[in-house]
């Protein structure tokens, strides 16, 4: 299937969808096997492949589309079976396997109607994978497995195949559901010229395998080079946004969001202690605290950027971030309304922050939020912190979620309300998870049958996804618009 893009010249609508696109490689999560389809990722009653009995697909059609992909891949998974694969070495292989085949290397992934990218053209970050330990492990390990799997298919050198892991690993997309799930991986050619940012104005969404990119600001016209998607979860401060970017991307983001600093005050900010005054106060709380606005040159990963060139030309580029404006002679006060802290709040705060951070980090690793614990967390950081505060905000994120688990409907209702406007500064108001955030909560408020409020949320979630998915997509279509059309019937609206 060709991609399908927006003409360059004409004017650019929020929602509008300026391109479509199937992957150049795929491959569907492992945790997923069995449950969704190989081919088009689609969750339901799936079969077993009779050959090597490791992918499975929900029909016919599915398998014989799959075949020419899946021919070679089946004979080695039989082989090495009951070993499994990981996912990053099964994508590996096919990358290798596509470009030895027929087209893969001439490929054109069209972004406009005369131009295009193809596999050479994206960037590996070679020398920084090569100064990085961790990557390199990670490259080690997957040429072991590659040798195993591969056993028939001669393996490009190492300088070739890191060049084609480097191209993986920095233009992947994580495939998601319709739930914003992480459902698998996929490499698009074309949507892979999209930089980054922590205030984008477009979006990817993701229809089985297909990606759709959507615009969810006005622009004058399409300029490719303007647009810019977000690569990360943006619920985090600036200081954790540009390090994962760094990390994983290699590249220091200078965004006007990273460079806000009245937004960047509010991320680990105290309530005041003045009930009547809402300005966030900032309190020192750990080394490293304070926000990096800008990072040493010298710490600075370099990017060779093939299609544009990002400058970088600032001198004054310093380590340690802002001042903090709140402390003045060793004592803390809100610098709107004046209230001073003591040792006792700056202390009570600080230990809130420790303990947050702690327990967050527990359920991270165990990928489990358990309601005990963040409800003990937000009882603490109740007047403590500011309601905006990164970690509260990630509390709530995790209470909601679990509350909806253990069906808890009234306290999930409690938290909603307080997660929203987090959502709204972290995310921005057109953000597919803001969108599903409303959907969530509508649909417990109309299991309540509190059907007005409901279908307050209903309208607000129609809003935000009619731009970032657009009314075609099954979450609109299959279940948003049922909802809101029984809303409106219960309320007689
Ligand atoms: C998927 S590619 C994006 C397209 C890439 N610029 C190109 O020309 O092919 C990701 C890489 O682009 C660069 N990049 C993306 N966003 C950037 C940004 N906001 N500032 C600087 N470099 C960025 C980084 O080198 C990153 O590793």
């Amino acid at each position: 299937m060709k991609n399908k893009f927006r003409n360059n010249n004409s004017a650019i609508k929020a929602g509008d969808l300026i391109l479509t696109e199937q992957p150049f490689t795929f491959v569907l999560s492992s945790k997923e096997k069995g449950s969704r389809c190989d081919n088009c990722l689609e969750k339901g009653k799936v079969l077993k492949c009779s050959g090597c009995q490791f992918v499975h697909y929900c029909g016919r059609t599915c398998q014989k589309d799959a075949w020419p992909d899946h021919k070679w891949e089946c004979v080695n998974l039989k082989r090495v079976s009951p070993k499994v694969i990981p996912d990053a070495a099964r994508m590996l292989a096919k990358i290798i396997n596509k470009l030895s085949r027929g087209d893969g290397h001439s490929y054109r992934a069209f972004y406009s109607g005369t131009s295009f990218r193809m596999w050479k053209d994206l960037m590996s970050h070679y020398s920084d994978l090569k100064a990085d330990m961790k990557r390199m492990d990670h490259f080690t390990s997957l040429c072991g497995t590659l040798h195993e799997f591969l056993k028939d298919l001669s393996l490009p050198n190492t300088v070739e195949l890191m060049g084609l892991y480097g191209r993986m690993i920095i233009n992947s997309f994580t495939i998601l559901d319709i739930d914003m799930n992480s459902i698998g991986t996929g490499v698009y050619l074309a949507a892979s010229i999209l930089d980054h940012s922590c205030s984008p104005n477009a979006v990817a969404t993701f229809d089985g395998k297909t990606i759709n990119i959507r615009a969810t600001k006005d622009m004058t016209y399409l300029d490719w080079s303007q647009i810019r998607i977000s690569y990360i979860d943006l619920m985090k401060t600036a200081y954790e946004r540009q390090t994962e970017l760094l990390d994983n991307y290699y590249f220091l983001c200078q965004c006007d969001r990273c460079l806000d600093d009245a937004q960047n005050k509010m991320m680990h900010a105290a309530e005041c202690l003045n009930t009547d005054c809402d300005n966030p106060v900032s309190i020192p709380w750990k080394e490293n605290c304070q926000l990096v606005k800008r990072l040493e040159i010298s710490e600075v990963k370099s990017y060779d950027s093939t299609i544009q060139t990002h400058s970088n030309d600032d001198s004054e580029v310093k380590i340690g971030g802002l001042v903090n404006e709140n402390v003045t002679e060793d004592v803390v006060r809100c610098n709107e309304c004046g209230t001073k802290y003591t040792e006792k709040h700056v202390e009570q705060f600080i230990k809130t922050m420790e303990f947050t951070e702690l327990h967050l980090q527990n359920m991270k690793e165990a990928s489990v939020a358990y309601v005990d614990v963040c409800k003990y967390c937000l009882e603490r950081q109740e007047g403590v912190l500011h309601p905006l505060n990164v970690l509260h905000a990630q509390t709530l994120d995790h209470a909601f979620d679990a509350l909806i688990q253990v069906q808890l409907w009234q306290n999930a209702c409690m938290y909603a309300e307080k997660l929203l406007p987090c959502f709204r500064f972290y995310y921005g108001d057109r953000h597919p998870l803001l969108g599903l955030l409303h959907l969530k909560y509508g649909k417990i408020l109309l299991y309540k049958m509190n059907l007005n409020e409901a279908l307050e949320q209903f309208k607000l979630a129609e809003k935000i996804l009619k731009i970032t998915h657009g009314d075609k997509h099954p979450l609109y279509r299959e279940q948003l618009v049922p909802l809101l059309r029984q809303a409106m019937i219960e309320s007689n609206q």
